[in-house]
C-alpha cells in the first residue's frame, strides 16, 4: 500500500499528499469484504499513516463511496422514488352516461375529472339509508385517529378533529348491501374493501388535506400494508347536509365537493405519490355538523 496523503510537520503545518485512487479502491475493497475499520486503520498505520491522517483518508472515502452508491441507485431506478402504477377501481363511465344503474339503484354522474380521477354521484345513497347508518355509528362515536407512520398502529391527530368508528365489513343489513353497491359500482370486490369508517364533524372540525395510501417510506406502513396491499381508491359518502362548509377539497386542482346527503365522491390514486394529485382534505364545518362515511379500497383481498 502507498502510504499518500496529507500528514502533519512537527511545525504543526499541514503537507497536502495525494490520497490515490488505488487507496481508495483498497479502502472500499477492504470495507466491502466486511474488514472492521479499525483493522484497516491499523494496516494504514503500520505502512506509515499518521493515525489522524489515516481516520480522515478513510472517512472521506467511505463517504464519498456511500454517495456515489446512493447517486447511482436513483439514477438506474428512478422506479424507486414513483412507484409503478397498479390497476385501481373505476366507475362505467367511459361513454358518459348521466345515470348509471347499480344494482337495485339509479345514480346519477355528476361530475368527473381524469386527473386526479374523481366521480361525483348524486343519490348513491337513499335518505333512508344515510339515516340508519348515522343511528348505527352515532353511539360508537370516539375521537379520530391516524396512522402512526412509525408503528402502523392509530394515534390521535391535531390534523383530524373529527370523530369516528369502524363498522365491520357485513356487519348489519345496510352496510353489506351498501359494501355490495360500491363494489358493483367500481369492479371491486368486497373483499378488498374496510370496514366502512363513519366520521362526524362539529362546526370548526376538518380533517387537513393528507393522502389515503400509506407512504411506504414510512416504518410503520409495513405492516399495514400486509392486509391486502396498497390502498387503491376512497368512496366518500354524505350522510347529512352541513349548513356551511365541510366540502371536500382536492388542493392540487382547485376542486372542492358539495356534502349533499346521499352523495358520493370517489377518486383513486394508481401509485403511492403526490403525482397521483389525490391530496384531499375535509374543510372545516362552519355552520351545522357533517356526517360521513368512508370506504378505502385495497389492491388485494383486506383481512
Ligand atoms: O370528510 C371528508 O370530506 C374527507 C374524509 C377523508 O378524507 C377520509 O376519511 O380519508
Ligand atoms: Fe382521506
Amino acid at each position: 500500500m502507498q502510504s499518500q496523503s496529507s500528514t502533519k510537520t512537527n511545525a504543526g503545518q499541514q503537507r497536502q499528499q495525494y490520497i490515490s485512487v488505488e487507496l481508495r479502491q483498497w479502502i472500499v475493497a477492504q470495507a466491502q469484504a466486511g474488514v472492521a475499520p479499525e483493522t484497516v486503520l491499523e494496516a494504514m498505520k503500520s505502512s506509515g499513516w499518521h493515525e489522524d491522517v489515516a481516520i480522515k483518508a478513510l472517512e472521506e472515502t467511505l463517504r464519498d463511496h456511500l454517495n456515489q452508491q446512493v447517486a447511482e441507485r436513483q439514477a438506474a431506478a428512478p422506479a424507486d422514488h414513483e412507484p409503478q402504477p397498479v390497476p385501481v377501481p373505476d366507475a362505467p363511465i367511459a361513454d358518459s352516461p348521466s345515470k348509471i344503474r347499480i344494482l337495485d339503484r339509479d345514480v346519477t354522474v355528476l361530475t368527473t375529472m381524469k386527473h386526479p380521477r374523481v366521480i361525483v354521484l348524486g343519490g348513491f345513497l337513499s335518505d333512508d339509508e344515510c339515516d340508519k347508518i348515522i343511528a348505527l355509528a352515532g353511539p360508537r362515536m370516539a375521537r379520530s385517529e391516524t396512522v402512526d407512520n412509525l408503528t402502523g398502529g392509530s394515534e390521535v391527530n391535531v390534523a383530524r378533529t373529527s370523530r369516528g368508528m369502524f363498522f365491520e365489513r357485513g356487519e348489519t343489513g345496510v352496510i353489506d348491501r351498501v359494501e355490495r353497491r360500491i363494489a358493483a359500482l367500481l369492479s371491486w370486490p368486497v373483499q378488498n374493501g374496510e370496514g366502512l369508517q363513519v366520521l362526524h364533524y362539529q362546526p370548526g372540525a376538518e380533517y387537513k388535506p393528507h393522502y389515503d395510501y400509506f407512504d411506504p417510506v414510512h416504518p410503520g406502513s409495513a405492516s399495514i400494508l400486509k392486509r391486502g396491499g396498497q390502498r387503491v381508491g376512497t368512496l366518500l359518502m354524505y350522510l347529512n347536509t352541513p349548513k356551511k362548509g365541510g366540502g371536500t377539497i382536492f388542493p392540487d386542482v382547485g376542486l372542492e365537493v358539495a356534502p349533499i346527503k346521499g352523495n358520493a365522491c370517489f377518486f383513486s390514486y394508481d401509485r403511492a405519490h403526490v403525482n397521483t394529485k389525490s391530496l384531499h382534505g375535509g374543510q372545516p364545518v362552519i355552520e351545522g355538523e357533517k356526517w360521513v362515511a368512508t370506504k378505502w379500497l385495497r389492491e388485494r383481498e383486506f383481512i
